[in-house]
């Protein structure tokens, strides 16, 4: 059985494999015990793990060791690549590039099969990348995400205090809560048509979301498939194990 884990700024995304299939998935936040406690059953029957990660080298290096000491099987990290098949990176500096992003454009290669696509995975931030058909990554974009936007309003302004609120209008506010809740979905409706602007553009016919606010986005009228585990999948591919679901 293998253990892989999308390590990412806000949570960790996990699934357990074994021939190929799906036995069980799950997330959390990296620093909780619950997490390991989730997949603690099956502890005695993995023999590898395979991760995807952008948090910091250090703590990497933390959960590197805490992996090794609890299971003592190969823990191995994958990387952004230059290409892998007819997947070709659009960076030459492939390794500044986020892992989770080069596996979400595996994931969707893998998914689509023929056929060109822009993977939007709305995270702690959100990332655009276009993949033509041929395989050739146009390369992308990288955002703030939702939360990350609200924080830096709160923080970074003295005089920006707002409420949550569930807004699902943008029209124009008349209090600080409303301007900055209805300027989040003014935005991200304004995404949502660019994307799709772009994707007639490059000729792209499929879009897939995946990230803790895809749903939203989705929700503001993004065409998009949503899976939640894209990254996963595209590590499960990039590992040797990819049957499609
Ligand atoms: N249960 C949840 N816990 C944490 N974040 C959530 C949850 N549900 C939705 N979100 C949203 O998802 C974002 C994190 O998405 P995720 O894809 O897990 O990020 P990352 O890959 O950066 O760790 C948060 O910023 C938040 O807006
Ligand atoms: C852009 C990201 C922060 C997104 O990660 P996330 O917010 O989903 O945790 C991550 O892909 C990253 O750290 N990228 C490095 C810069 C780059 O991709 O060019
Ligand atoms: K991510």
């Amino acid at each position: 059985m293998k253990l892989l884990i999308d390590a990412g700024n806000t949570r960790m995304k996990w699934q357990l494999m074994a021939g190929g299939k799906v036995l069980r998935r799950g997330f959390g936040t990296l620093d909780s015990d619950g997490i390991a406690r989730d997949w603690a059953p099956w502890a005695d029957s993995i023999e590898r793990i395979a991760i995807s990660t952008v948090i910091s080298e250090g703590r990497r290096q933390q959960l590197q060791a805490s992996l090794e000491a609890a299971y003592r099987v190969p823990v191995v990290f994958y990387w952004a690549e230059n290409r892998r098949g007819k997947l070709v990176n659009a960076y030459s500096d492939v390794h500044s590039m986020g892992a989770d992003r080069w596996h979400a454009m595996c994931g969707g290669w893998q998914a689509t099969g023929a056929g060109g696509f822009a993977v939007v995975d709305a995270g702690s931030a959100i990332t655009v990348d276009y993949v033509a058909g041929s395989g050739g990554h146009l390369g992308g974009y990288i955002l703030p995400g939702k939360q990350m936007m609200l924080r830096s309003l709160k923080q970074d302004a003295a005089r920006i205090g707002f409420d949550s609120l569930d807004a699902e209008e943008g029209d124009p506010g008349a209090s600080t809560t409303e301007c900055v809740q209805h300027g989040l979905v003014w935005l991200r409706e304004a995404m949502v048509a660019r994307i799709h602007q772009d994707c007639r553009r490059f000729g792209l016919d499929r879009i897939v979301a995946t990230g803790g606010d895809a749903s939203g986005l989705i929700g503001a009228g993004l065409s998009a498939v949503h899976d939640p585990c894209l990254v996963l999948n595209g590590l499960a591919a990039v590992d040797g194990e990819w049957v499609p679901e």
